[in-house]
């Protein structure tokens, strides 16, 4: 790990990057970052509208500019989309400027976290949602554990909690070189 300043939350559609991180940059005094409010900020669209304008393909395009320019800064926590992990340029960027926690969290989960809010044009007129998240967790734990510096589960665990955990992890850590 390089720019031993920055963190990284990785991990599956409500596993709580966006919750987490908020809180873990404001404990740690640091700048929050989530990658897809960033896209939406500067667009001036949301990510809904990305997809059905540019397709998944074009919103994969603008996430890995923004991740590329992203983990150049110091000292901020970035919360990543769910999918930032499936481009391997962005694996690499991601490990080599910060460092990574995977927040785990179980398919069971990720449907309840994710049954209230419509943002998410991958759950989109989905009637299967725990058929899709089930396939897209299949193939992306892998890439999550591959960039892990922490692994931290979710389940039932409250957002306070996990920062708590996320703040031992650091502290525990390698100092930057
Ligand atoms: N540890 C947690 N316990 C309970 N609810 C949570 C937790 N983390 C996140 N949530 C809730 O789950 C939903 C999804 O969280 P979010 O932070 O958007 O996840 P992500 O960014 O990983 O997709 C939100 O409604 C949030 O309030
Ligand atoms: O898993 C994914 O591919 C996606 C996750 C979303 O972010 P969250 O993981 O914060 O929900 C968002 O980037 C987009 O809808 C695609
Ligand atoms: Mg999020």
């Amino acid at each position: 790990m390089t720019g031993g300043c920055n963190i990284f939350l990785i991990g599956p559609m409500g596993a709580g990057k966006t919750t987490v991180g908020r809180r873990l940059a404001e404990l740690r005094g640091l700048e929050f970052i989530d990658s897809d409010h960033e896209i939406e900020a500067r667009t001036g669209v949301d990510i809904p509208y990305i997809f059905e304008r540019e397709g998944e393909a074009g919103f994969r395009k603008r996430e890995s500019q923004m991740i590329s320019e992203l983990v150049m800064r110091g000292g901020i926590v970035l919360a990543t989309g769910g999918g930032a992990v499936l481009d391997a340029d962005n694996r690499r960027v991601l490990a080599a400027h910060g460092y990574v926690v995977y927040l785990h969290a179980s398919v069971d989960q990720q449907l309840h976290r994710t049954s209230r809010a419509d943002n998410r044009p991958l759950l989109h007129n989905v009637s299967d949602r725990r058929g899709v998240l089930s396939s897209l967790f299949a193939q992306r734990d892998p890439l999550y554990r591959e960039i892990a510096d922490l692994i931290v589960s979710t389940d039932g665990r409250s957002a306070k909690t996990l920062v708590h955990e996320i703040e031992q992890g650091l502290d525990g850590s390698a100092p930057p070189i």
